[in-house]
């Protein structure tokens, strides 16, 4: 009797929740025992927040790293993400295995401005086909080369101007490092140029800012879903969105003129050429992703990954020259007797200007304007290290992990561009040198990037001596410290004054 109610009415009972049993073993218990290993999670909501809630989150990354190794797992409120560090895991990740690992996750408010499209958040074979189209064009249109260099020089010489008129009284250089910046990719894109008073201009560059900013709040709707449907704007989510729409709304005007004006025998910037291949594509009767939306998304992306990175650079590379006399003496001596004082530096100096480049790299690497590099993901799940990472896992390349790592660099923690120079003094670039990324998803604007930088900073020592505010002195170390998707210094103050030739 006993064994014929077990059958009949318990036993499908017992069945049914040793199933759910092994379920959740196989979800929170078995399963995660494969995964990267990790801090324990309290409280499933929050996640390992509280691990992380530090002002610099290099110093719990490096405390984590530490404790777990070199590929750790980390919950951002209820999204999985796991960590990689040092040279070797990021090299099997992102070089060797960068089909994989070159994926974009979904997150709800990144996707809300990307919606997918564009370079720097799209994936599969969207992303393959623009970025591939970009780096041509870039390439065609001098990105590197020479004949962007007319075009630079003419921001460096706006730009020293714009410092001439400080009249050697201290000055906070950041806004026009950032217009400067800012005119480069505008040149680029679109043939355009703004004046540093533009009303336009600067309500555009403010608005790229406070998404800058705001990223740390807003992103933390891509964790904590339930913060989406508090009301108000308290993570400024709405006000990101407003910011990218003015934007937009900018760029879009710029590509109606493009397209009223298209003259196929003068494509001079990229949105002329890429109004050229959407009409060759068309032609062709080809299912094509070469659409004006996606051109607006390109150009924001521009905008965007191109103008505060490279801003923020030059004005590190300000503060430490200010801060180090010493650097800042021997790089105005490399430029005198490599260039003299008739023409500005030129792309064409390089192999002479081999301690300013060591300098730029150095910055590069102690400053590190980006410590963690943008997300990454895998389109299935895989097999790293041993450990499965699965699909639309939140991957963060540590890239302060590989730049400050003792075993790679011996002393990271001190500035010294020597490092750079090789005993026959010629310039060295070491692979862990990761500072724009490395494989499939490096920094597609470096060639860029690296010709502003040697352009502007050299240019600036050229012509003047940085120094601290009169009766001060000022050290790199009072000025560290914003963290947000760049690393930048907090605002600061020098004086320039004109070198004597004599
Ligand atoms: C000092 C200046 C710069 C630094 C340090 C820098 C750094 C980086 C890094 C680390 C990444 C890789 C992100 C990832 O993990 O996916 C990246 C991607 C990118 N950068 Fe830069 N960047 C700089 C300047 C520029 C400039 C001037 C441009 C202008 C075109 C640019 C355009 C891009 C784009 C479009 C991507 C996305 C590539 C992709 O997803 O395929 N960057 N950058």
């Amino acid at each position: 009797m006993f064994l014929l109610v077990l059958d009949e009415f318990y036993l499908p009972v017992i069945v049914t929740l040793l199933a759910i049993l092994l379920l959740l073993c196989i979800q929170g218990g078995l399963g995660r025992r494969e995964l990267p290993p990790g801090p324990r999670v309290w409280i499933p909501i929050i996640g390992n927040a509280m691990e992380l809630a530090e002002e610099d989150i290099r110093k719990p990354l490096r405390r984590l790293r530490k404790q777990y190794g070199n590929v750790y797992r980390l919950y951002l409120g209820t999204r999985l993400s796991v960590v990689i560090c040092g040279y070797n895991a990021f090299k099997e990740a992102f070089i060797k295995r960068g089909d994989e690992f070159s994926h974009r996750p979904s997150m709800f408010v990144t996707d809300m401005i990307s919606q997918n499209k564009g370079i720097v958040s799209s994936t599969g074979d969207l992303w393959k086909e623009h970025r591939k189209f970009a780096l041509i064009t870039l390439r065609n249109f001098g990105m590197g080369k020479s004949a962007l260099e007319e075009r630079i020089h003419k921001e460096v010489s706006l730009l020293m101007s714009s410092i001439d008129e400080q009249n050697q009284q201290p000055f906070d250089p950041s806004a026009i490092v950032h217009t400067s910046t800012f005119n480069v990719i505008a040149a680029l894109a679109f043939g355009g140029h703004f004046n540093y008073d533009d009303s336009r201009f600067l309500k555009m560059l403010a608005a790229m800012n406070e998404n800058m900013r705001n990223l740390g709040s807003s992103s933390a709707v891509n964790f904590f879903p339930f913060l989406r449907h508090l009301p108000g704007d308290l993570f400024k989510m709405k006000r990101t969105l407003h910011n990218v729409d003015f934007v937009e709304e900018y760029i879009n005007e710029v590509i109606d003129k493009h397209m009223e004006e298209y003259d196929e025998n003068k494509v001079e910037d990229f949105v002329s050429a890429y109004i050229k291949e959407m009409k060759v594509q068309k032609e062709h009767n080809r299912a094509t992703t070469f659409t004006r939306e996606q051109l607006c998304k390109i150009v924001g992306d521009f905008f965007v990954a191109g103008t505060e990175t490279t801003a923020v650079t030059i004005l590190w590379s300000m503060l430490y020259l200010t801060c180090k006399p010493n650097v800042q003496d021997q790089m105005f001596s490399e430029i005198r007797n490599s260039v003299g004082f008739d023409r500005l530096p030129s792309v064409q100096d390089k192999r002479d200007l081999v301690y300013t480049e060591a300098f730029i790299m150095e910055i590069l690497r102690h400053a590190q304007v980006g410590f963690l590099s943008l997300p990454h993901s895998v389109p299935y799940d895989v097999i790293f290290k041993g450990y499965t990472i699965p699909k639309d896992t939140i991957i963060l390349p540590d890239l302060d992990s590989v730049l400050s790592d003792p075993d790679v660099w011996g002393d990271p923690e001190v500035f010294r561009p020597e490092r750079f120079i090789s005993k026959e003094g010629a310039l060295l670039n070491p692979e862990e040198f990761i500072s724009f990324f490395a494989g499939r998803r490096n920094c597609l604007g470096e060639s860029l990037a690296r010709m502003e930088l040697l352009l502007f900073v050299s240019g600036l020592v050229q012509r003047f001596q940085l120094l601290p505010p009169e009766g001060m002195t000022m050290c790199v170390e009072e000025y560290d410290g914003q963290f947000g998707l760049n690393h930048k210094p907090k605002p600061f103050k020098i004086r320039a004054v004109p070198r004597s030739i004599s």
